[in-house]
Protein backbone atom coordinates (compact mmCIF):
# COMPACT_ATOMS: atom_id res chain seq x y z
CA UNK A 1 0.00 0.00 0.00
CA UNK A 2 1.18 3.38 -0.39
CA UNK A 3 1.30 6.20 1.89
CA UNK A 4 -1.49 8.29 1.64
CA UNK A 5 -0.85 11.83 -0.56
CA UNK A 6 -0.24 14.99 1.76
CA UNK A 7 -3.00 16.89 0.36
CA UNK A 8 -2.41 20.17 1.93
CA UNK A 9 -0.19 23.09 -0.03
CA UNK A 10 3.44 23.98 1.34
CA UNK A 11 3.17 28.20 1.42
CA UNK A 12 6.84 28.44 3.24
CA UNK A 13 9.38 25.80 2.85
CA UNK A 14 12.60 26.55 5.18
CA UNK A 15 15.30 24.06 4.07
CA UNK A 16 18.36 24.32 6.46
CA UNK A 17 18.17 28.19 6.10
CA UNK A 18 21.02 30.89 8.11
CA UNK A 19 20.48 34.36 8.44
CA UNK A 20 23.60 36.69 9.06
CA UNK A 21 24.03 40.26 9.74
CA UNK A 22 27.11 42.41 9.26
CA UNK A 23 28.00 44.51 11.74
CA UNK A 24 30.86 47.27 11.42
CA UNK A 25 33.60 47.17 14.23
CA UNK A 26 34.56 44.62 16.96
CA UNK A 27 32.76 46.03 19.71
CA UNK A 28 29.45 46.23 17.74
CA UNK A 29 27.39 44.11 20.04
CA UNK A 30 28.86 45.20 23.34
CA UNK A 31 26.97 48.76 24.20
CA UNK A 32 27.67 51.66 24.72
CA UNK A 33 30.19 51.44 27.47
CA UNK A 34 32.79 50.32 24.86
CA UNK A 35 31.74 52.39 22.01
CA UNK A 36 32.54 55.17 24.60
CA UNK A 37 35.70 53.81 25.72
CA UNK A 38 36.93 53.37 21.91
CA UNK A 39 36.00 56.68 21.51
CA UNK A 40 37.56 58.17 24.51
CA UNK A 41 40.95 55.94 23.71
CA UNK A 42 40.57 57.03 19.84
CA UNK A 43 40.77 53.43 18.77
CA UNK A 44 40.41 52.82 14.98
CA UNK A 45 37.41 51.28 13.69
CA UNK A 46 37.95 47.67 13.60
CA UNK A 47 36.26 45.49 10.56
CA UNK A 48 33.17 43.78 10.02
CA UNK A 49 31.93 41.58 12.25
CA UNK A 50 29.39 38.63 11.73
CA UNK A 51 25.96 38.29 13.98
CA UNK A 52 24.93 34.08 13.09
CA UNK A 53 21.33 35.32 14.13
CA UNK A 54 19.63 31.88 12.37
CA UNK A 55 21.68 28.93 12.21
CA UNK A 56 20.41 26.07 10.18
CA UNK A 57 16.65 26.28 10.35
CA UNK A 58 14.13 23.70 8.39
CA UNK A 59 10.23 23.27 8.48
CA UNK A 60 7.27 23.43 5.98
CA UNK A 61 4.19 25.43 6.80
CA UNK A 62 1.20 24.79 5.83
CA UNK A 63 -2.10 26.89 3.64
CA UNK A 64 -4.54 27.40 6.61
CA UNK A 65 -2.59 27.62 9.19
CA UNK A 66 -1.07 29.77 12.20
CA UNK A 67 1.93 29.43 13.77
CA UNK A 68 3.19 30.93 16.48
CA UNK A 69 7.14 31.51 16.95
CA UNK A 70 8.68 31.80 20.47
CA UNK A 71 11.35 32.27 22.32
CA UNK A 72 13.74 34.34 24.69
CA UNK A 73 15.19 38.03 23.61
CA UNK A 74 17.65 37.62 20.54
CA UNK A 75 16.60 34.06 19.81
CA UNK A 76 16.07 35.06 15.77
CA UNK A 77 12.23 35.05 16.09
CA UNK A 78 12.29 38.91 13.84
CA UNK A 79 15.16 37.52 12.10
CA UNK A 80 13.31 34.64 10.48
CA UNK A 81 10.31 36.71 9.75
CA UNK A 82 12.67 38.88 7.85
CA UNK A 83 13.80 35.96 5.76
CA UNK A 84 10.40 34.38 5.20
CA UNK A 85 8.96 38.46 3.84
CA UNK A 86 12.41 38.20 1.23
CA UNK A 87 13.86 41.08 3.23
CA UNK A 88 17.13 39.38 4.59
CA UNK A 89 18.74 36.99 2.16
CA UNK A 90 20.01 33.01 3.67
CA UNK A 91 23.85 33.15 4.17
CA UNK A 92 23.26 29.58 3.36
CA UNK A 93 20.25 27.17 3.06
CA UNK A 94 17.20 28.24 0.84
CA UNK A 95 13.32 29.79 1.91
CA UNK A 96 10.33 29.11 -0.78
CA UNK A 97 7.35 30.48 -0.82
CA UNK A 98 3.76 30.20 -2.53
CA UNK A 99 2.42 33.74 -2.92
CA UNK A 100 3.44 36.69 -1.96
CA UNK A 101 4.30 37.17 1.68
CA UNK A 102 3.36 40.46 3.59
CA UNK A 103 5.25 41.04 6.76
CA UNK A 104 3.59 43.12 9.34
CA UNK A 105 5.95 44.35 12.46
CA UNK A 106 6.27 47.74 14.26
CA UNK A 107 8.67 48.90 11.75
CA UNK A 108 6.51 48.18 9.23
CA UNK A 109 6.97 50.99 6.89
CA UNK A 110 4.52 53.85 6.78
CA UNK A 111 5.18 57.38 6.97
CA UNK A 112 5.61 59.20 9.70
CA UNK A 113 5.02 62.75 8.84
CA UNK A 114 2.02 61.71 7.10
CA UNK A 115 -1.70 61.50 8.58
CA UNK A 116 -2.97 58.14 9.60
CA UNK A 117 -5.43 58.42 6.34
CA UNK A 118 -2.63 59.17 3.88
CA UNK A 119 -1.07 55.90 4.97
CA UNK A 120 -4.05 54.09 4.97
CA UNK A 121 -4.60 54.84 1.16
CA UNK A 122 -0.79 54.57 0.79
CA UNK A 123 -0.44 51.57 2.10
CA UNK A 124 -3.73 49.57 0.84
CA UNK A 125 -2.14 50.70 -2.74
CA UNK A 126 0.94 49.33 -1.78
CA UNK A 127 -0.22 46.03 -1.09
CA UNK A 128 -1.82 46.14 -4.75
CA UNK A 129 -5.50 47.00 -4.18
CA UNK A 130 -7.43 49.55 -6.80
CA UNK A 131 -8.42 53.03 -5.99
CA UNK A 132 -11.78 51.96 -5.23
CA UNK A 133 -11.02 48.56 -3.16
CA UNK A 134 -8.67 51.66 -1.11
CA UNK A 135 -12.37 53.52 -1.05
CA UNK A 136 -14.66 50.67 -0.14
CA UNK A 137 -12.12 49.33 3.01
CA UNK A 138 -11.24 53.18 3.90
CA UNK A 139 -13.62 53.63 6.93
CA UNK A 140 -13.47 49.89 8.43
CA UNK A 141 -9.28 50.09 8.57
CA UNK A 142 -10.33 53.51 10.49
CA UNK A 143 -12.69 52.24 12.46
CA UNK A 144 -10.79 48.76 12.98
CA UNK A 145 -7.35 50.77 14.17
CA UNK A 146 -9.80 52.28 16.69
CA UNK A 147 -7.24 55.43 16.54
CA UNK A 148 -10.44 58.14 16.23
CA UNK A 149 -9.82 61.63 15.82
CA UNK A 150 -6.26 61.16 15.53
CA UNK A 151 -6.18 59.51 11.85
CA UNK A 152 -6.14 63.00 10.46
CA UNK A 153 -2.81 63.81 12.42
CA UNK A 154 0.65 62.75 10.94
CA UNK A 155 1.89 59.22 12.29
CA UNK A 156 4.55 61.13 14.46
CA UNK A 157 2.01 62.51 16.94
CA UNK A 158 0.84 58.69 18.09
CA UNK A 159 1.70 56.62 20.70
CA UNK A 160 3.78 53.23 19.42
CA UNK A 161 1.02 51.22 20.36
CA UNK A 162 -1.34 53.58 17.97
CA UNK A 163 0.89 53.26 15.04
CA UNK A 164 1.26 49.10 15.57
CA UNK A 165 -2.69 49.36 15.54
CA UNK A 166 -2.68 51.21 12.22
CA UNK A 167 -0.52 48.97 10.77
CA UNK A 168 -2.38 46.08 11.67
CA UNK A 169 -5.75 47.56 10.53
CA UNK A 170 -3.60 48.33 7.07
CA UNK A 171 -2.26 45.28 6.84
CA UNK A 172 -5.19 42.80 7.46
CA UNK A 173 -7.61 44.49 5.48
CA UNK A 174 -6.43 42.28 2.91
CA UNK A 175 -6.48 38.71 2.62
CA UNK A 176 -2.54 37.84 1.96
CA UNK A 177 -1.43 34.55 1.22
CA UNK A 178 1.46 34.46 4.02
CA UNK A 179 0.88 36.92 6.43
CA UNK A 180 3.88 37.50 8.59
CA UNK A 181 2.92 39.13 11.77
CA UNK A 182 5.73 41.17 14.42
CA UNK A 183 4.57 41.53 18.09
CA UNK A 184 1.92 44.10 16.66
CA UNK A 185 -1.11 42.33 19.07
CA UNK A 186 0.74 43.00 22.08
CA UNK A 187 0.86 46.66 21.87
CA UNK A 188 -2.73 46.97 22.00
CA UNK A 189 -5.75 46.83 24.66
CA UNK A 190 -7.33 44.00 25.80
CA UNK A 191 -10.58 45.02 22.92
CA UNK A 192 -8.05 45.43 20.58
CA UNK A 193 -6.40 41.72 20.74
CA UNK A 194 -9.70 40.64 20.95
CA UNK A 195 -11.06 42.03 17.76
CA UNK A 196 -7.28 41.34 16.25
CA UNK A 197 -7.16 37.51 17.00
CA UNK A 198 -10.69 37.37 15.57
CA UNK A 199 -9.39 39.04 12.17
CA UNK A 200 -6.21 36.57 12.15
CA UNK A 201 -9.06 33.87 12.30
CA UNK A 202 -10.62 35.19 9.56
CA UNK A 203 -7.66 35.55 7.24
CA UNK A 204 -6.43 31.82 8.26
CA UNK A 205 -10.01 30.60 7.12
CA UNK A 206 -9.49 32.71 3.87
CA UNK A 207 -7.06 30.02 3.04
CA UNK A 208 -3.51 32.00 4.15
CA UNK A 209 -0.75 30.95 6.14
CA UNK A 210 -0.23 33.56 9.15
CA UNK A 211 2.98 33.85 11.48
CA UNK A 212 2.86 35.42 14.78
CA UNK A 213 6.03 36.41 16.79
CA UNK A 214 4.45 37.18 20.36
CA UNK A 215 5.70 37.12 23.63
CA UNK A 216 2.83 36.61 25.17
CA UNK A 217 2.19 33.09 25.10
CA UNK A 218 -1.26 33.82 25.50
CA UNK A 219 -1.92 35.26 22.02
CA UNK A 220 -0.02 32.41 20.62
CA UNK A 221 -2.18 29.87 22.70
CA UNK A 222 -5.30 31.92 21.32
CA UNK A 223 -4.52 32.48 17.87
CA UNK A 224 -2.32 29.58 16.77
CA UNK A 225 -2.52 26.24 16.32
CA UNK A 226 0.45 25.48 15.85
CA UNK A 227 4.00 26.73 17.50
CA UNK A 228 7.89 26.63 16.93
CA UNK A 229 10.33 27.58 19.21
CA UNK A 230 14.03 29.14 18.55
CA UNK A 231 16.58 28.95 21.03
CA UNK A 232 20.18 30.83 20.08
CA UNK A 233 18.87 30.80 16.52
CA UNK A 234 18.11 26.97 16.38
CA UNK A 235 14.61 25.43 16.46
CA UNK A 236 14.10 23.70 20.12
CA UNK A 237 10.61 21.96 18.99
CA UNK A 238 7.68 22.39 16.23
CA UNK A 239 4.71 21.13 17.30
CA UNK A 240 0.92 21.55 18.22
CA UNK A 241 0.73 24.49 20.11
CA UNK A 242 -0.73 23.36 23.72
CA UNK A 243 2.82 20.67 23.78
CA UNK A 244 5.26 23.37 22.73
CA UNK A 245 4.36 26.05 25.26
CA UNK A 246 3.96 23.96 28.19
CA UNK A 247 8.13 22.96 27.46
CA UNK A 248 9.03 26.03 27.01
CA UNK A 249 6.92 27.60 29.71
CA UNK A 250 8.57 24.30 31.74
CA UNK A 251 12.25 25.55 30.64
CA UNK A 252 11.93 29.09 31.02
CA UNK A 253 8.55 29.54 33.58
CA UNK A 254 8.49 26.34 35.92
CA UNK A 255 5.64 28.02 38.33
CA UNK A 256 4.06 28.99 35.41
CA UNK A 257 3.83 25.77 33.98
CA UNK A 258 3.01 24.18 37.39
CA UNK A 259 0.16 26.72 37.86
CA UNK A 260 -1.71 25.40 34.27
CA UNK A 261 -0.87 21.98 35.26
CA UNK A 262 -2.78 22.50 38.14
CA UNK A 263 -5.74 24.56 36.58
CA UNK A 264 -5.97 21.55 33.77
CA UNK A 265 -6.27 18.84 36.19
CA UNK A 266 -8.96 20.55 38.50
CA UNK A 267 -10.68 22.00 35.52
CA UNK A 268 -11.43 17.90 34.33
CA UNK A 269 -12.71 17.77 38.51
CA UNK A 270 -16.27 17.43 38.79
CA UNK A 271 -17.07 20.73 41.02
CA UNK A 272 -13.74 22.54 39.18
CA UNK A 273 -15.44 25.98 38.68
CA UNK A 274 -16.50 26.43 42.14
CA UNK A 275 -12.88 25.48 43.67
CA UNK A 276 -11.11 28.12 40.82
CA UNK A 277 -13.50 30.56 41.89
CA UNK A 278 -12.53 30.01 45.72
CA UNK A 279 -8.94 30.54 44.58
CA UNK A 280 -8.33 33.69 43.17
CA UNK A 281 -5.24 34.72 44.95
CA UNK A 282 -3.56 31.40 43.60
CA UNK A 283 -4.12 32.92 40.43
CA UNK A 284 -2.75 35.90 40.60
CA UNK A 285 0.51 35.12 42.11
CA UNK A 286 0.98 32.65 39.07
CA UNK A 287 -0.15 34.83 36.48
N1 LIG B 1 19.92 44.71 12.40
C1 LIG B 1 20.69 43.91 13.11
N2 LIG B 1 22.04 44.01 13.02
C2 LIG B 1 22.84 43.19 13.72
N3 LIG B 1 22.41 42.22 14.56
C3 LIG B 1 21.09 42.09 14.68
C4 LIG B 1 20.16 42.92 13.98
N4 LIG B 1 18.91 42.53 14.31
C5 LIG B 1 19.05 41.52 15.17
N5 LIG B 1 20.35 41.26 15.40
C6 LIG B 1 20.89 40.20 16.27
O1 LIG B 1 20.38 38.94 15.80
C7 LIG B 1 20.03 38.10 16.89
C8 LIG B 1 18.56 37.71 16.77
O2 LIG B 1 17.76 38.89 16.89
P1 LIG B 1 16.19 38.90 16.63
O3 LIG B 1 15.73 40.31 16.70
O4 LIG B 1 15.89 38.12 15.42
O5 LIG B 1 15.68 38.09 17.89
P2 LIG B 1 14.22 37.98 18.50
O6 LIG B 1 14.05 36.57 18.93
O7 LIG B 1 13.22 38.53 17.56
O8 LIG B 1 14.39 38.92 19.77
P3 LIG B 1 13.30 39.78 20.58
O9 LIG B 1 12.38 38.82 21.22
O10 LIG B 1 14.15 40.50 21.58
O11 LIG B 1 12.63 40.71 19.62
C9 LIG B 1 20.37 38.87 18.15
O12 LIG B 1 21.65 38.47 18.56
C10 LIG B 1 20.42 40.32 17.70
O13 LIG B 1 21.34 41.05 18.48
Amino acid sequence: MTDPVDERKPTVIADDVHLTYKVSGKYAKRGGAMALARTVTRTSTPGLREVHAVRGVTFTAWEGEAIGLIGPNGSGKSTLLRGIAGLLTPSAGAIYTLGEPALLGVNAALISTMSGERNITLGCLAMGMTPEEVEERFDDICEFSGIGDFISLPMNAYSSGMGARLRFAIASSKAHDILLIDEALATGDAEFRRRSEDRIKELRKEAGTVFLVSHSLGVVRETCDRAIWLEDGLILMDGATEEVLDAYEERHDPKKAEFHRQQRGAAKKPGAKKRAAAKPKAAKAAG
